[in-house]
């Protein structure tokens, strides 16, 4: 269900940074299209040698984004297995990841917050519609493909990364430390995942969105995060009511209660129409 890619096509070049056991490299890949050689940007995910034994859930993720094609879901080019290494190849998306993007500092108005988040929303409606679970919901794993900006007004193009290696492999510390973003009931059973996992997550990623990349819950220490949850908390409310409430929902500690894919869809559509959102607007075209 995907290409196998020949180590000699690959070339490695800077790390960029780490996921749960693996770590991601910019690369080159040579290819031919219609007998012309070409050679393009991509990256690598490479699964850390001490965790060979998670390749198959590692080569799952990527399989599971080969097979479904979403303008919001990343494309993976195939897999490369050579020696110890194991590697997914994916598309490079220009801009990164979105975590960095916002603690970069790019002063981005609240339509562009607005416009990123409902962007996700389409791609777990796509999932949901395919009863697919990501597992792994998070600005880490949303890649800006086009900033936009306020000049052209050409709105920002994101994509959702692979979910990597699966919930069920990654053992308890790993699913301790992803709190806030992985739901509460995963903690109690992580073999059981429903789509209700993604919309908990949705909600943690919309925080940071409009927390311009703060990390949530920095700083607490693995036992402290699981207080956290045992005691019913929230993250700090966003001083904007009504998308404090749409956080809220999504981040209900009883996973039935969560809104559908398309009430947040709605919800979003409220926003973007609601007056902070026109106040705010008004606010960055005026200065
Ligand atoms: N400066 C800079 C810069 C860095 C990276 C990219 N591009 C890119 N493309 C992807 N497909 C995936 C990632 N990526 C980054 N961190 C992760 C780990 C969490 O998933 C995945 N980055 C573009 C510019």
């Amino acid at each position: 269900q995907f290409q196998m890619i020949r180590h000699e096509e690959l070339e490695c070049l800077e790390s960029l940074g780490q996921g749960s056991f693996t770590r991601v490299f910019l690369g080159r890949k040579k290819g031919l299209r219609d007998g012309e050689g070409y050679v393009t940007n991509v990256l690598l995910k490479v699964l850390d040698s001490n965790h060979k034994n998670c390749w198959e859930s590692f080569f799952e993720a990527a399989s599971l984004m080969s097979q479904i094609s979403h303008k919001h879901l990343i494309h993976v080019y195939g897999i490369s297995v050579h020696q110890s290494n194991n590697i997914m190849v994916q598309e490079f998306v220009k801009f990164g990841a979105l975590d960095l993007y916002l603690k970069r500092g790019h002063s981005v108005s609240v339509s562009w917050k607005l416009e990123v988040a409902k962007q996700l929303a389409c791609a777990l409606i796509f999932l949901e519609e395919k009863n697919i679970v990501h597992g792994n919901i998070c600005a880490k794993n949303l890649l800006l493909a086009r900033e936009g900006d306020q000049t052209s007004g050409n709105s920002p193009f994101i994509k959702l990364s692979d979910p990597g290696i699966s919930l069920v492999m990654l053992g308890q510390d790993v699913l301790m430390d992803r709190i806030p973003w992985v739901a509460p009931e995963v903690l109690e059973d992580p073999e059981h995942l429903e789509l209700d996992v993604d919309k908990w997550s949705f909600g943690t990623t919309l925080w940071e969105i409009f927390s311009g990349g703060k990390v949530p819950l920095q700083g607490l220490d693995l036992h402290q995060k699981l207080q956290f949850y045992k005691k019913g908390h929230w993250l700090p409310r966003p001083d904007w009511t009504e998308l404090a409430d749409l956080i809220c929902q999504c981040m209900n500690y009883q996973p039935e209660l969560r809104p559908s894919c398309r009430t947040i869809i709605r919800q979003l559509n409220g926003l973007i129409t609601s007056d902070y959102e026109i106040l705010h607007a008004a606010g960055t075209s005026l200065n």
